[in-house]
């Protein structure tokens, strides 16, 4: 099977950023290592402090967190770095030529319950007038992305990733250490009897968006005419790669219980990401008012609403916004 470094040099990747991405993928394989020991390493649990987003840590929201700050800044590829779970900007080399931004644990809710987490990040360039302490850098579009990918902490560890050449899936081989292609060019379905959304949050959302759901829950006996099932894992990388699998559509749409709250999802180190890796792989990804990609970030916490999934699916649900 081919290893990721040929695939990435097949795929055009410049030398610096395939060792970038191999340091982070390093940092990877030690968060799977600590995430398969569990209660036996005491990882599991909360810890008493809350984050910028107002949510209460999980142990390894900051054990997570703290491998990748330490690699990618002792690594040298890299400027600066900015996370869901750090306040501010992270300076690193000032001569380093890229920016990372990540979310260290995704499904932070499933630690404890032994569910699919795993860790999302997007690599692009650092501006050379950027001082390494400044976050306005980050605030570029998707489209400026170079590079995306998500590893999914599961019964395999699994990565998928784009450098803008197709989204690849591979599989850590725990023999030797290193991710051989599993999926090369994974390829999203257009059609889908498969949703993935919340429903708990239903009250809160907005009318088109309860119409789309209440159109897929009528089955046969509504105007889809067709069944339609549901799935939740609580964890977007798990729910993304379910995607990327077999198709689907997976929305955290806005919700009414905090109007502040453009969603719940945060654009930086969720959104984007996942957005390119669906795009590259023939989906869509929308915010219900157009493509996540081409949102102008404004912070770099900004949340937005998320859309994401088979092109014919997606481009129904957004079809109700133009319905009375
Ligand atoms: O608890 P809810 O409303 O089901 O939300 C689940 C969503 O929240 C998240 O867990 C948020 O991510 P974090 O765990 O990184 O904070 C997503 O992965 C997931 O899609
Ligand atoms: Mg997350
Ligand atoms: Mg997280």
């Amino acid at each position: 099977m081919k290893r990721l470094n040929s695939q990435l040099q097949e795929d055009g990747a410049p030398m610096e950023l395939i060792l970038l991405l191999r340091t982070l993928l390093a940092g990877c394989k030690e968060i799977a290592f600590r995430v398969s020991q569990g209660a036996l390493a005491g990882v599991l649990g909360s810890t008493l402090s809350d984050n910028v987003q107002g949510e209460r840590q999980k142990k390894l929201d900051v054990i997570s967190n703290q491998i990748l700050k330490d690699i990618l800044s002792e690594s040298g590829y890299v400027k600066a770095i900015s996370s869901e779970e750090e306040d501010d900007v992270v300076p690193c080399n000032p001569e380093g030529k890229y920016l990372v931004s990540f979310d260290p644990l995704d499904g932070s809710s499933n630690t404890d319950i032994n569910s699919l987490i795993g860790t999302i990040f997007s690599i692009t360039h650092a501006p050379q007038w950027m001082k390494p302490d400044d976050p306005s850098a980050f605030l570029q579009p998707g489209t400026q992305i170079v590079a995306a990918g998500y590893v999914l902490y599961g019964p395999s560890a699994m990565l998928a990733l784009t450098t803008g050449r197709g989204t690849h899936l591979y599989t850590l081989d725990k023999t030797h250490g290193g991710f051989l292609l599993t999926t090369p060019n994974v390829k999203v379905p257009e059609k889908t009897s498969e949703f993935s959304i919340n429903t708990s949050n239903q009250r809160h959302w907005e009318a088109p968006i309860q119409a789309y759901i209440n159109d897929l829950l009528a089955g046969t006996e509504g105007p889809r005419e067709k069944d339609y099932n549901m799935r939740w894992v609580a964890a977007m990388v798990g729910d993304i790669h379910r995607v990327l699998s077999r198709g689907g559509i997976f929305m955290y749409p806005y919700d009414k219980r905090d109007p502040s709250k453009a969603g719940k999802l945060r654009l930086l180190y969720e959104a984007n990401p996942m957005a390119f890796l669906v795009e590259q792989a023939g989906g869509l990804a929308e915010t219900g008012t157009g493509r996540i990609m081409e949102v102008m970030p404004t912070e770099i916490h900004q949340r937005v609403p998320v859309l994401i999934g088979s092109k014919e699916e997606v481009e129904t649900c957004l079809s109700y916004n133009n319905k009375n």
